[in-house]
């Protein structure tokens, strides 16, 4: 495929697929698929298969990505305070979203992530990528959010993995773009075929200063589009440049309650990282909200999300809104915390774009087949029978051994 080489890669790349080759000999397995044990043995072999500018584009966060580099350090300052002796045979990981709309068997679930076409290790149909991560979603029982900036349609999406997985569950999330009608006809589309939440995405008002994406080059391969906002990229147009000509800054909450009148979709925002926001969101009658700092690729110096969630936890717990996490979770344990916190579930970005890099479907299930397995020793080995159960008194705040 013309947007992958592996000419692109660094000696130190090839040194880090050396070594995670060799720490797999070492432990006597076979060969290397069955030697990716963890999020980051993914990611490693990812770097080596993905052009430079679209490893940029997935992998970066932006200015100095303070903020990236906090999501995922800020679950070690979190430690987990296990209670034993409980019975822990059956371990229950069923979790219920939007009041019952939908029930998924581990609270992991897919983020929206753009132009996951570049990920796509088959050949040149263009449409397979997001297609492979809706059906490794579905196949395990979990949920999948679709970009609005997706390179394959909303439609051809849903409509295949479907016929499979007649229950599969899919949220569209959606740009506001300037234009209201197309707008419109996106969260009307997206209702129309099946998708069962508009996840509007609120802390986009420009793009975020990514700056290895830019010395990069990074631009839509040209055999790629995103046909749901009906833009084919022009020559030496960017998707900063895309992204800027049709997203609109004046996005504000009285276009949620536009939003609401327009759908019987559940409405769902993402980008919430304070707790006035999360109440506001709660009064504009959201049905659940995504505290979230867009895996720090928009404004860097924000707080890390597990820093962010328990003020929000605290001011909207009792209001019948979901709440869920994203950013920087790697490791089951670094899911059991966010749970344990008070998030109903994760969802998780780059994790599955190195998956889907590695072994398309196969490797987007085995990436949440991780996940969910690291979950579940970890809420074992933590004493929590069930999801339900998970709360703060599992949780101590390292540096000062203090409760949270
Ligand atoms: C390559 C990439 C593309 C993304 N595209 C979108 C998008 O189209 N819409 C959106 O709301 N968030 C988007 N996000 C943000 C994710 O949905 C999510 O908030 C964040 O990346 C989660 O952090 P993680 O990557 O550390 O798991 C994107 C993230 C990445 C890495
Ligand atoms: O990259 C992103 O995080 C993102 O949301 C996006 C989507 C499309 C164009 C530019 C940015």
């Amino acid at each position: 495929m013309e947007n992958r080489s592996d000419k692109k890669d660094t000696s130190s790349d090839k040194r880090e697929l050396h070594q995670a080759r060799q720490g797999a000999s070492n432990l006597g397995a076979p060969h290397l698929p069955e030697m990716l044990l963890n999020i980051e043995d993914y990611h490693k072999v990812a770097k080596t298969k993905l052009t430079k500018p679209a490893y940029h584009y997935y992998a970066n966060g932006a200015d100095d990505q303070v903020t990236l580099k906090d999501n995922t350090e800020s679950f070690k300052d979190i430690r987990l305070r296990p209670r034993v002796l409980v019975d822990v045979s059956n371990i229950n990981t069923k979790t219920n979203l939007l009041s019952g709309r939908h029930t998924i068997d581990f609270p992991i679930m897919i983020a929206p992530c753009a132009m996951q076409g570049m990920a796509w290790p088959h050949g040149n149909d263009n449409r397979g990528a997001e297609r492979a991560t809706a059906r490794a979603a579905a196949s395990m029982n979990t949920l999948m959010v679709v970009s609005s900036f997706s390179t394959t349609s909303m439609q051809e999406v849903i409509q295949p993995v479907r016929k499979d997985h007649p229950n599969a569950a899919l949220w569209y999330q959606l740009y506001v773009v300037k234009d209201r009608k197309l707008t419109e006809d996106m969260v009307k589309k997206a209702e129309k075929c099946g998708y069962g939440a508009i996840v509007v995405t609120v802390d986009a008002s420009g793009i975020g200063n990514r700056e290895p994406e830019i010395r990069e080059h990074f631009k839509l391969p040209q055999n790629l589009s995103l046909p749901n906002l009906i833009v084919k990229t022009k020559d030496g147009e960017t998707h900063s440049d895309v992204f800027s000509s049709v997203i609109d800054p004046s996005l504000n909450w009285k276009d949620v309650d536009w939003l609401r009148s327009v759908t019987h979709l559940p409405i769902i925002v993402k980008g919430i990282l304070s707790s006035e926001d999360a109440v506001l969101a709660v009064k504009h009658g959201c049905a659940a909200i995504i505290v979230s700092n867009h895996g720090a690729r928009q404004l860097d110096m924000v707080q890390s999300t597990i820093d962010a969630l328990p003020s929000i936890v605290d001011a909207v717990k009792d209001c019948g809104v979901d709440i869920y996490v994203d950013g920087g979770i790697r490791r089951g344990t670094d899911v059991l915390k966010c749970i344990c916190m008070g998030a109903k579930a994760v969802l998780v970005a780059r994790p599955i774009l190195w998956g889907l890099t590695v072994d398309g479907e196969e490797g987007v299930k085995k990436v949440l087949g991780l996940l969910k397995k690291e979950f579940e020793k970890a809420m074992m080995l933590c004493g929590i029978q069930d999801v339900k159960d998970c709360n703060r008194d599992y949780l101590l705040r390292y540096n000062k051994y203090s409760k949270l």
